[in-house]
C-alpha cells in the first residue's frame, strides 16, 4: 500500500483532483467529509457544539448551521483552536482505521488522505509522501467565490487563517499546478498515478 495525503490551500482544487484519482483506481478519504460525518444529524459532538456557538449553531431539522459556524471559526481564532480540539483527534483517528482497512483489504492500494490542515496539523508522518495541489492565490480566490456560498469576507479569512503557500510547497514531495484546465489537471494525476501504482506495488 501508499499512502498519499495529499493537501493543498482552499479552493486549490483537492477534491477534484481526488476525484480524478479515484477514477484511476486510488482510495480517496476525505477530511471534509469526515468532519461533516462527525457533526451529522443526532451526534454527540453538535451538543457540545451547541453549548461553545449557541442554539442558532444548530438549525431546526438538527444540521449544523455551517454559515454561522463559518464566520465565527474564520473570524475568531480561540473559537477556530475549539473546534479543531474537538473534531480533529477524531479525523484523525478515523483516517488511520479506515486506512488500515483498505490496506489489510488491498494490499497493493493506493490511498489518498485529503487533509486541507495537513501542514498546519503536522500529518506528514502519517503518511508515505505529500501531495500538494498548487495554484496561485487569485485562482484560488476565484474559484471558491465561483463556487458560490461564501462571502468574499470568509475565503479571504480561510485564506488568512491556513498555512503561506510556499511552507505547504516546502512539505512537498510531489506538486500538481492547479492554475490551467482541468484537462491539465488530469494530465498532471495520470502521470503521478503511474508512479503512485509502481510504489504501492500494483505494477
Ligand atoms: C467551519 C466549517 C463548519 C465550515 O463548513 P463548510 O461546509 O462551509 O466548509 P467545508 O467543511 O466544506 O470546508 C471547506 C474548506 O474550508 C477550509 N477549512 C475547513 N476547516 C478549516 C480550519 N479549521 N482551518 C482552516 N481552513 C479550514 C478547508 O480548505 C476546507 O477544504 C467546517 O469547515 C468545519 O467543521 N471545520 C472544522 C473541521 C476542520 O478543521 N476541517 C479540516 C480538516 S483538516
Ligand atoms: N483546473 C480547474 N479549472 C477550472 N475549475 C477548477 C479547476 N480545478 C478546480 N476547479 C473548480 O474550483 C473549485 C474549487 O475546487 P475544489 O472544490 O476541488 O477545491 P478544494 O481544494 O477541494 O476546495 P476546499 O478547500 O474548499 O475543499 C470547484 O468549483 C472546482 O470545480
Amino acid at each position: 500500500m501508499l499512502c498519499v495525503g495529499l493537501t493543498g490551500g482552499i479552493g486549490c482544487g483537492k477534491s477534484r483532483a481526488a476525484h480524478a484519482f479515484e477514477r484511476l483506481g486510488a482510495h480517496i478519504l476525505d477530511a471534509d467529509l469526515i468532519a461533516r460525518e462527525l457533526v451529522a444529524p443526532g451526534h454527540e459532538n453538535l451538543t457540545r457544539i451547541q453549548s461553545r456557538f449557541g442554539p442558532d449553531s444548530i438549525l431546526p431539522d438538527g444540521s449544523l448551521n455551517r454559515p454561522l459556524l463559518r464566520s465565527r471559526v474564520f473570524s475568531d481564532p480561540a473559537d477556530k483552536a475549539w473546534l479543531e480540539a474537538l473534531l480533529h483527534p477524531q479525523i484523525r483517528q478515523l483516517m488511520r482505521e479506515r486506512t488500515r482497512q483498505i490496506g489489510r483489504r488491498t494490499p497493493a492500494a493506493v490511498v489518498m488522505q485529503v487533509i486541507p490542515l495537513l501542514v498546519e496539523i503536522g500529518a506528514q508522518k502519517d503518511v508515505d509522501r505529500v501531495l500538494v495541489i498548487d495554484c496561485s492565490p487569485a485562482v484560488q480566490y476565484q474559484r471558491v467565490l465561483g463556487r458560490g456560498g461564501w462571502t468574499a469576507k470568509d475565503i479571504e479569512a480561510a485564506m488568512a487563517s491556513q498555512c503561506p503557500r510556499a511552507e505547504r510547497l516546502r512539505h512537498a514531495d510531489d506538486i500538481i499546478d492547479n492554475d490551467g484546465s482541468p484537462a491539465a489537471l488530469e494530465a498532471q494525476v495520470a502521470q503521478l498515478m503511474l508512479r503512485y501504482r509502481q510504489l504501492a506495488g500494483a505494477d
